[in-house]
């Protein structure tokens, strides 16, 4: 393979995983873990993720608050520390295998039914995700506030949170100030193999598009930047890292890893009202119950924490009727998901040529070694497209027809450079870009069945509005005109690529070419939100704006099914945000 000569990797990755759960399993019996009666905590968090971990670590800084962690993966496999090994987690026990139901107008490259990763390993997606750093819009948080009536989610007031989580040693850490965060414990730094970055740039420039600081707040909000990456010394900085591995000593948190999480205990608490006891969950194939004194926080994400209610009585009394579960409170849960659906314009799906070769110095021996010694160059980044490397170069935000807003643009983007290892074979640019203030509706997730086991039904009912479609339509002809007719890439001898085949009905670049280019390419871009949502009462959402479930004391859902609407962008720090805020509320006694 590319990273190691000729060590199959994906069978080492499954062999480690295979041992550390053995071995989880030898320790718990020995242990003697759940002979006795139920064993009692002051908190119970349920998944180990983004939200997760900062939450556990927070919880029990003061030393005061017995918490228990439970997680249905394991410790994250050390092979994804290195950001160029991401793809081999595909498929392997730290991936949920989701896949949606059928999609009409999206993801017919998977004929229809969509891929939906997410990690399952402490640090959750964090564990396995690609690591861009992205605050997304003010704008966003001021919709939160707005919708949930609750100014505490305002920009204003989360920026404060953001820069107490982060170390940022970006690249824009000369003129960052009070723009960023420093000495936390998040670690924000730039990978330092951008090859053909400064043309992108002056391109950028030739065409009047801003470069800036996409996370600079509201002072640069539209345009392009160079990527600030969780990365920190060449490895991945997820939430495991940052938040729980410096914390394992401490004695007042009690970490299950391979514990899954089947059932929130509840006992009525009044005549209408009810009260979150404790979790039933599996471990190493024994069914326990541990009890929480004070509250059950789900951060299971925007998958599991739905599923998990809704197992528990917890979500549309219609749906739970269905499946013969008893409904204790009728919410909507599991009915506002969001996701942003992106497509790569690719290679023979649209992507571009230049007669140059900005990466031709790219050698996997030479490239393992200069990153063994000092965690720099190519291995540093990312490997995307079938195992070759194709680096993002920058992120950026512009804006269709149908929205002038620049504080708030609705589609985000990458330019990616796809370097060749052999010098026969041109290397190619293309774009990236992902549609983030949809017009559609948002699609459910519901049980398949009472059954923990099943997996859920996704459905994410992309373009159900066909003004989505348009959007992106519009952004990929400004970026065709961005490519083809600038003076600079016409100095590199920039070439378009051949037609997408399953297209090749519809005249070559005409809107309908692009129409079709979207609904075959597109597919979920690993942004869900909002299937617990927060808002202002029981029939539109399900958490308050404290993140506690309406009609059950002493339950909340902190993590990215609790945010109201998708963000404009990657969602791991609005996640990170949610659990830290959340630490904050629940520590004010709130
Ligand atoms: C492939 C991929 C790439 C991405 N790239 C980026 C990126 O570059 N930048 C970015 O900002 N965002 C990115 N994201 C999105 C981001 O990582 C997520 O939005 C974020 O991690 C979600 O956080 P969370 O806390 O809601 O859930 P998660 O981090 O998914 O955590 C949920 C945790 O709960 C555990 N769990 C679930 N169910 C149970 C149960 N029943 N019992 C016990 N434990 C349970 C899971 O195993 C998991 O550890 C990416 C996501 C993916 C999947």
């Amino acid at each position: 393979t590319l990273f190691l000569g000729d060590v199959d990797i994906p069978q080492q990755f499954s062999i480690f995983d295979k041992t550390q759960r053995l071995s989880d399993e030898v320790l718990s019996k020995a242990m003697g873990e759940g002979e006795g009666p139920p064993e009692s905590f002051d908190y119970i968090i349920v998944g180990g993720g983004s939200a997760g971990a900062i939450l556990a670590n927070r919880l029990t800084a003061s030393g005061e608050n017995r918490v228990l962690l439970l997680e249905a993966g394991g410790d994250p496999n050390p092979i994804l520390d290195v950001p160029f090994a991401q793809r081999f987690y595909w498929d392997s026990e730290m991936d949920w295998n989701y896949t949606t139901v059928k999609q009409n107008r999206s993801c017919h490259l998977f004929g229809g039914n969509c891929i939906w990763p997410r990690g399952k390993a402490l640090g959750g997606s964090s564990s396995v995700n690609g690591l861009v750093y992205n605050r997304c819009k003010p704008k966003d948080y001021d919709s939160w506030a707005n919708f949930t009536g609750d100014q505490s989610w305002s920009w204003a007031n989360v920026k404060d949170t953001f820069n107490r989580i982060e170390d940022y040693h970006g690249f824009h850490e000369e003129t960052a100030g009070a723009n960023h965060g420093y000495g936390g414990e998040m670690y924000v730094g730039k990978i330092d193999y951008l090859p053909g970055v400064e043309v992108v740039e002056e391109v950028l420039r030739e065409k009047n598009i801003p470069i800036g600081d996409l996370n600079g707040g509201d002072e640069f909000t539209y345009g392009f930047s160079k990527i600030d990456y969780n990365i920190k010394d060449g490895m991945r900085c997820g939430t495991y890292q940052a938040f729980l591995e410096p914390i394992l000593n401490r004695t007042n948190l009690v970490i299950y890893r391979y514990a899954y999480a089947i059932r929130v205990e509840t006992v009525a608490s009044g005549e209408d009202s009810h009260r979150a006891i404790g979790i039933t969950y599996e471990r190493h194939g024994a069914i326990r119950t541990a009890l929480a004194q004070k509250e059950v926080i789900l951060s299971a994400g925007v998958v599991e924490s739905p599923k998990l209610l809704m197992l528990s009585g917890i979500g549309p009394k219609e749906h739970l009727d269905e499946l013969n579960i008893t409904t204790i409170v009728d919410l909507p849960v599991g009915k506002y998901l969001q996701e942003h659906p992106g497509m790569d314009v690719i290679g023979d799906k649209g992507g571009f040529t230049l007669n140059t070769t900005f990466g031709s110095n790219f050698n996997t021996s030479d490239a393992l070694l200069q990153f063994l010694e000092n965690g720099t160059g190519p291995m540093n980044g990312f490997l995307y497209d079938s195992g070759e490397y194709a680096p993002q170069l920058v992120n950026g935000y512009l804006n269709s027809k149908l929205n002038d807003d620049e504080a708030w643009p609705d589609v985000y983007m990458y330019i990616h450079e796809k370097l060749t290892t052999s010098p026969e074979v041109r290397e190619e640019m293309y774009f990236s870009l992902e549609l983030v203030r949809p017009d559609s509706p948002g699609g459910t997730i519901k049980l398949a069945s009472s059954d923990p086991k099943d997996k859920p039904i996704i459905d994410p009912n992309f373009f159900e509005d066909l003004n989505d479609i348009e959007r992106m339509v519009d952004v990929i002809e400004i970026m065709m005109d961005v490519f083809m007719n600038s003076t600079t890439f016409k100095k590199y001898g920039i070439q378009q690529m051949d037609s997408y085949e399953p297209c090749n009905g519809e005249e070559f670049l005409s809107r309908d070419y692009f129409r079709c280019l979207v609904q075959q390419r597109s597919f979920p871009y690993f942004h869900p939100t909002s299937t617990s949502r927060m808002g202002p009462n029981s029939t539109v959402a399900v958490v308050d704006s404290k993140l506690k479930v309406f009609g059950v004391e002493n339950l909340r859902v902190i993590d990215a099914s609790s945010i109201p609407f998708v963000p404009s962008g990657n969602t791991n720090l609005p996640s990170m945000l949610v659990g830290a805020r959340g630490a904050e509320i629940i520590l004010a006694g709130e």
